[in-house]
């Protein structure tokens, strides 16, 4: 089987480096000439949960020949739209490609990839690109896994190639329900790495910080309550069914629920959110596929979505550098809270 990493960044790196390792034929793609030459050179260089240098095979989009059977998506999900073109030809006329990305890219590649060769996949562990041909994994080793799943109306059969690719890294394990896994990872960005990336911080600054706790938990419940608008039913994720384990609907019940947030989000507190790199970098950030999916499809369904709307905000006057990151952002969220 002869596979691509597509989009070798954070995420990207550490897992063509993992597969490499294990022996599979895998190329690691890339935009960067000077990663991929670092890559090729010196092969990829992982440190932190694992401390590994792979030799590995490394390209950029326009050097790719051939077909591959299976395409790992990782590239952000802006990218797609450019990214098409290079998928379309060198896919496999029985290939699949697998999006690995946050948000939910699927609708956009199965439109013209056709559904049957497209799947998606949840990732819950964290990793960060350092430098050329450098990325760094992060603990905790609990959230070394994946969630994968195909499309409605396809053969689930179409994910085994995937599931026996991933699990050469870390257990993946296919769900019925792909909406509801993306969904449920949905709730774990919109409530954390989008506030954390305003902060200025870790996940774990939100669920530390009584104020950001208390705004995280009110994304969630509008982000839940968009998704039940929308048919969702969530996919229990990182251990937990998350809407049932968020419901209140008294300050007493609040409280409680506030309480137990550290707990229920323990795996994500290490983690340096990808959109808050973007934002230090300079770069486009993922907040119109993630948060700003919420709002429009709030706006759609009838649901209002003043939380997201204001972190949309934020998030934007951040990246347009009208305001820079800091935990005062909070104040902007005060008139929205019940007293
Ligand atoms: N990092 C993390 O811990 C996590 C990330 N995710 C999700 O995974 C996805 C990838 O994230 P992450 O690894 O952090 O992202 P990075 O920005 O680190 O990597 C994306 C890579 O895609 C490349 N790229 C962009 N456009 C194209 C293109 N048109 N053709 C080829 N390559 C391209 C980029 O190259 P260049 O540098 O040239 O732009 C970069 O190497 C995102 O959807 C993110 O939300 C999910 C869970 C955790
Ligand atoms: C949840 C988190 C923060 C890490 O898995 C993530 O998805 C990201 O960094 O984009």
């Amino acid at each position: 089987m002869r596979a691509a990493v597509y989009g070798a960044g954070a995420l990207g790196t550490v897992l063509g480096a993992a597969l490499t390792r294990s022996g599979a034929d895998v190329e690691l793609v890339s935009r960067d000439q000077e990663h991929v030459d670092a890559l090729n050179r010196s092969g990829a260089r992982i440190t932190g949960l694992r401390e590994w240098t792979v030799p590995v095979k490394a390209c950029t989009p326009q050097q790719m020949s051939g077909r591959y059977d299976v395409i790992l998506l990782l590239t952000k999900q802006m990218a797609n739209t450019a990214a098409l073109p290079r998928l379309a030809e060198h896919l496999a006329p029985d290939g699949i490609v697998c999006a690995l990305q946050n948000g939910i890219p699927e609708p956009e590649l199965a439109a013209a990839l056709g559904a049957d060769r497209v799947a998606g996949g949840v990732v819950t562990w964290n990793a960060v690109r350092i430098g050329a041909g450098q990325a760094r994994l992060s603990p905790p080793e609990s959230s070394l896994h994946f969630k994968i799943g195909s499309l409605p109306g396809t053969d689930p059969r179409r994910l085994d190639p995937v599931k026996a690719l991933l699990e050469r890294f870390c257990p993946a394990e296919p769900v019925e329900d792909l909406l509801g896994l993306r969904w449920s990872k949905l709730l774990i960005n919109a409530a954390l790495s989008c506030p954390a990336s305003i902060l200025g911080g870790k996940c774990g600054a939100v669920l530390e910080d009584a104020r950001w706790r208390r705004i995280a938990l009110y994304l969630l419940r509008e982000c839940i309550a968009v998704g039940h608008a929308a048919g969702v039913k969530f996919e229990p994720v990182q251990g937990y069914d998350y809407p049932a384990e968020l419901a209140f609907s008294t300050l007493r019940e609040e409280q409680q629920v506030l309480a137990k947030m550290p707990e229920l989000f323990a795996r994500n507190a290490p983690a340096v959110p990808s959109m808050l790199l973007d934002l230090q970098k300079k770069r486009p950030c993922e907040i119109g596929a993630l948060n700003g999916f919420v709002c429009r499809t709030g706006l759609e369904r009838g649901v209002p979505t003043p939380f997201n709307d204001t972190a949309v905000r934020l998030v934007r006057e951040i990246a347009a550098g009208e305001k820079t990151f800091s935990p005062e952002h909070a104040v902007e969220f005060a008139a929205l809270l019940p007293e």
